[in-house]
């Protein structure tokens, strides 16, 4: 199981400060959506040179425009990309095209969409990895399970998590067996992010 630290709400120095404390226990880097926003994807190139050996994800969270959003991401040097599962099945599916024939990979982010058979919607169009994601402000209502991500459990998905994850409600998460444990807030806004890294990468190996 992987660790991928999020990167949201922070500055750029603050990017290079949190991955040089916890870049040897973390597997994949996200570069937040609000990140890129305030810097643009050449804050991906940057973590991308500074890490080369690490897998990055641009949370680009894309939801039209396809091809182009991804290709560009994956121009600035991002491994995997994020498209919206409320996206129309043509745009999931440019994502999936440019993904392939540039190497690369695309998850799609099942943040707040509960349409029936969207699951079986992504499989039929040949998607491999989804994010079963409890959304910033969703967390101010409930977090941990949301009984909708339980279908993923009948699926051959490699299943990413994420929302308002840390060590003390990570259990909650890993019934869903998980390829990958998506950390944001519960490690860059500890005090010691390098132990909690560490705490929670022991806790998923
Ligand atoms: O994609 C995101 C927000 O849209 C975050 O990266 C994800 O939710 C993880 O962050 P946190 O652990 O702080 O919830």
């Amino acid at each position: 199981m992987k660790l991928q630290v999020a990167l949201d709400r922070v500055s750029y120095d603050e990017c290079f400060d949190i991955l040089g404390q916890v870049n040897t226990s973390i597997d994949i880097i996200e570069v937040g959506t609000g990140v890129i926003k305030e810097y643009g994807l050449s804050i991906v190139r940057d973590i991308k040179n500074k890490y080369p050996e690490k897998m990055v994800l641009a949370d680009v969270k894309i939801c039209d425009a396809g091809k182009s959003e991804s290709m560009k991401a994956f121009e600035y040097g991002a491994d995997i990309v994020t498209v919206m599962s409320f996206a129309d099945m043509n745009t999931i599916k440019a994502c999936m095209d440019a993904a392939e024939s540039a190497g690369k990979e695309v998850v799609v982010d099942l943040l707040n969409n509960k349409t029936p058979g969207i699951l079986e919607a992504l499989e039929s169009l040949g998607i491999t990895s989804v994010s079963a994601h409890i959304g910033k402000d969703q967390q101010k209502g409930s977090i941990g399970h949301d009984t909708f991500f339980d279908a993923l459990k009948d699926t051959s998905f490699n299943i990413y998590v994420a929302g308002g994850i840390n060590e003390t409600n990570l259990d909650e998460y890993l019934n869903l067996n998980p390829s990958v444990v998506i950390v944001g807030s519960g490690i860059t806004k500890a005090g010691d992010k390098k132990s909690k890294s560490e705490l929670i990468k022991k806790c998923i190996s």
